[in-house]
């Protein structure tokens, strides 16, 4: 049985105060769920969700980190730095990354394969921009991404790995892919990996959908046999929302 995973993404949002307020309105309403809930703050308020959050079933996630042991690069943060803190997982490969920050398929595979040498959990984000998908390349676009940044790892590197599917026209805009869009591309993505390595792997692998997930959506995209979850943005930012979305594996 895969791992069901509900994680916010919280991106470049909240301060030092929010954050504190935030992490007290989930806590004090924190509901029995089978599924693993994480939280993605920005790297200085990590600490304090740490500490808020400890003894608690709410686990604690960077949202990037370099490639890099250590060094001269200003402004990054490496595996150890976060692994030194406490933190056990990091989102890897988000299309704002990709866009923004230029990270590609060769950066990505050098932070995958740290994060994974110094034992941390990866959620690898990855997923097709509009052009893509009106042009019919999205399954192409998938394939090539998983496989430059993921299939040159052993294969016992799998268990560290969640997979996350964001649809880059799906993300922030409102915009969802539909249930059927997401497990087709779900399935398509299963069978990549089972191809790649094997069919066990594939089968244990959590793979999440992520791009406008709400309370009103949630559930009928979680129900979908190859979706296993979901990576949610701005709901995230909510407590009441993102409770709702994690409910939706009741
Ligand atoms: O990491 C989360 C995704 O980018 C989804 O963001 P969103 O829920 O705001 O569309």
């Amino acid at each position: 049985m895969r791992t069901k995973i509900v994680a916010g993404n919280w991106k470049m949002n909240l301060n030092a105060g929010q954050t504190q307020t935030l992490l007290q309105e989930l806590i004090s309403q924190l509901p029995q769920t089978s599924a693993a809930v994480m939280v993605a703050p920005p790297f200085v308020n990590l600490p304090q969700a740490l500490s808020q959050l400890q003894g608690l079933p709410v686990e604690v996630v960077a949202q990037n980190m370099h490639y890099a042991d250590s060094g001269a690069f200003t402004g990054e943060i490496s595996a150890d730095m976060l692994v030194s803190i406490g933190v056990k997982t990091v989102i890897l490969g988000h299309s704002e990354r990709r866009a923004y920050f230029g990270e590609d398929d060769g950066m990505l595979a050098k932070k995958v394969a740290k994060a994974v040498e110094k034992g941390m959990k990866v959620i690898f984000c990855f997923g097709e921009e509009l052009p893509d998908r009106y042009e019919g390349r999205h399954f192409e676009v998938v394939q090539r991404q998983l496989r430059n940044a993921l299939f040159a790892l052993p294969e016992g590197a799998w268990r560290q790995l969640i997979l996350a599917y964001e649809p880059v026209w799906a993300i922030g805009t409102g915009e969802t892919a539909s249930p059927e869009q997401a497990q087709e591309m779900h399935a398509f993505i299963r069978e990549q990996v089972a191809g790649a390595y094997s069919r066990p792997v594939a089968d244990a692998v959590s793979i999440l959908y992520g791009g406008s997930v709400k309370p009103g959506n949630a559930a009928e995209i979680f129900s979908k046999p190859d979706v296993d979850g979901g990576l949610i943005g701005g709901a995230s930012l909510v407590a009441t929302d993102f409770l709702a979305i994690v409910n939706a594996f009741r």
